[in-house]
């Protein structure tokens, strides 16, 4: 038995702490200066005594934070239809600073959309995006597709086509659509696309709800 079905469940009943936009803020803010450290860790060229310094401010910081812990990330009811959002998430939880993080909306036609643009900290090959992390990214935008058509799931499948490198440092739009269902599985498509507007990546996928 995987538990799935129960996790999932949990998700859109509510199990989780939910944050007020209030309570939200200060805690993205701080999301997004820790966003501004991951990229100063990977460029700076500061001497090895302020790294030495530097290290130590930080874990007393991490000390510091953890002294009030939630249990398991949060989430909220924001956006369209209140639909929980996961703030943790690795892609679009503000409160997540290894999420870029991606702003997805739903669309009146059903279908999810994001524009965004990813430094360099997500790099992959020299000045292009990671594929990892371009699957990442589809993976969720595809799980939201399946979820915001009332059929939500697990990634059962995912078929990726990189046609061409993903730039990164400029604007990326990625929309993703449910294309058919049947009982418990759910089908979608998403693409990535440039500044120039050529898809850089097609992907599929198939959702299963969980039997057990
Ligand atoms: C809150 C808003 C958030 C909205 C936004 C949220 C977006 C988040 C998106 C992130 C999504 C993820 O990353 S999810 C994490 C990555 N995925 C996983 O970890 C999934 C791991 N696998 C599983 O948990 C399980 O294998 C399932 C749930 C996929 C299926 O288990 P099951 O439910 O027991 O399925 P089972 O009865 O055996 O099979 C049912 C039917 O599906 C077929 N089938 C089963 N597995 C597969 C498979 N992998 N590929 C093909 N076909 C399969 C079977 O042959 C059968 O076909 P037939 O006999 O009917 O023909």
């Amino acid at each position: 038995m995987s538990g799935a079905r129960a996790a999932m469940e949990g998700v859109f009943a509510g199990d989780r702490r939910e944050l007020s936009e209030l309570e939200i803020a200060p805690q993205a803010a701080l999301a997004d200066e820790v966003r501004a450290l991951i990229e100063a860790v990977i460029h700076t060229e500061v001497p090895e005594t302020e790294l030495r310094e530097a290290a130590a401010a930080v874990a007393a910081l991490t000390e510091r934070l953890n002294t009030a812990r939630r249990n398991r990330p949060p989430a909220a009811r924001l956006g369209v239809n209140g639909m929980v959002k996961a703030l943790g998430s690795p892609v679009t939880g503000v409160l997540n600073a290894i999420a870029p993080p991606i702003d997805v909306v739903t669309l009146e036609d059903g279908s999810v959309h994001a524009e965004f643009t990813l430094t360099d900290v997500y790099e992959g090959p020299p000045t292009f995006v990671h594929g990892g992390v371009s699957a990442l990214i589809l993976d969720h935008v595809l799980g939201a597709a399946a979820a915001a058509n009332g059929t939500p799931g697990m990634t059962a499948t995912l078929d990726l086509r990189y046609r061409r490198p993903t730039p990164h440092g400029v604007p990326l739009v990625v929309t993703a659509r449910t294309v058919r269902n049947e009982g418990r599985k759910t089908w979608a498509d998403a693409t990535i696309t440039g500044p120039d507007g050529r898809v850089t990546i097609e992907a599929t996928a198939m959702f299963i709800f969980p039997a057990t």
